[in-house]
């Protein structure tokens, strides 16, 4: 480690330590996650690719507690999630990571201010006007916060879902195919938003995505292939992580 000064907590948001992760027993079991080990930069923008099957997604479910390897280690932060009771899980993962989806979710009846603060007041808390409003600027929807979802565009929505997502202050974003849903220009804008979260405010942001344009937004772009780390690419253009892709025999 680079001056061995730095602490693995210090320097990672989230690590996972010889993940493995197998579904199912005996001759039905499939092994999504063969021996994964790998370090969360902390404010940085990772995103994680690779061949359909390849553990992207249960790669992101055992980094954000929502799913528990069947061996190795994920700690986020300092915190062994292995050590934790289901109920403890839960609690951490309300106040201490944020998740972005594809689909809004979104509940309808309510307006954009309830969507953002209902996760808070799951948690027992409620943000202060200021730092909504902060949170709501600076997502671009400022203006939006007495109406109802079916009053915004899809771009609008996931803004909204974003910000719902960072009221919190989680120290990890996770975002699962965050722009599946939207038309390429506004999935770009999305894009540019998260990039400029984690650059203007340290944000961390860990996402998972099938396209090398989204993956071209990121600092660092992990590869998986049959559940195993496959290498990592710097400073990702889409042309380069085609070629990577390419590499891995299924693009
Ligand atoms: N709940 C489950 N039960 C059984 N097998 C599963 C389960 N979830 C995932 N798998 C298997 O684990 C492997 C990895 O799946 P995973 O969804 O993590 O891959 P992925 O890279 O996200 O795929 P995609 O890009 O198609 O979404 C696949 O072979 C998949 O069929």
């Amino acid at each position: 480690m680079t001056a061995g000064t730095v602490s693995v907590g210090a320097a990672h948001a989230v690590r996972l330590e010889a993940v493995r992760k197998v579904y199912g027993s005996g001759a039905t079991a499939v092994t999504a996650l063969d021996g994964v080990s790998v370090g969360i930069r902390r404010g940085g923008f990772t995103a994680v690719m690779g061949p359909s099957g390849s553990g992207k997604s249960t790669f992101l479910h055992c980094a954000a507690g929502l799913d528990r390897p069947t061996a190795g280690r994920v700690l986020l932060g300092d915190t062994d999630l292995a050590g934790l009771s289901e109920n403890a899980l839960t609690e951490l993962r309300r106040r201490r990571i944020g998740f972005v989806f594809q689909a809004y979710n979104l509940l309808p009846s309510l307006t954009v201010r309830q969507n953002i603060t209902l996760p808070s007041r799951f948690a027992g808390t409620s943000p202060d006007e200021r730092w909504l409003r902060e949170v709501a600027a600076r997502v671009g929807i400022a203006d939006r916060l007495d109406h109802r979802p079916a009053e915004l565009s899809g771009g609008q929505q996931q803004r909204v879902a974003i910000a719902r997502a960072l009221v919190t202050r989680p120290e990890l974003l996770m975002a699962d195919e965050p722009t599946g849903a939207l038309d390429t220009r506004t999935g770009q804008q999305v894009l540019a938003l998260l990039r400029d979260l984690v650059d203007t405010t340290g944000q961390t942001v860990l996402m998972v995505t099938h396209d090398p344009v989204a993956a071209s937004y990121a600092h660092s772009v992990l590869f998986l292939a049959d559940g195993r780390l496959a290498g990592e690419l710097a400073a990702p253009t889409p042309a380069l992580v085609v070629e990577r892709l390419t590499r891995l025999g299924e693009w």
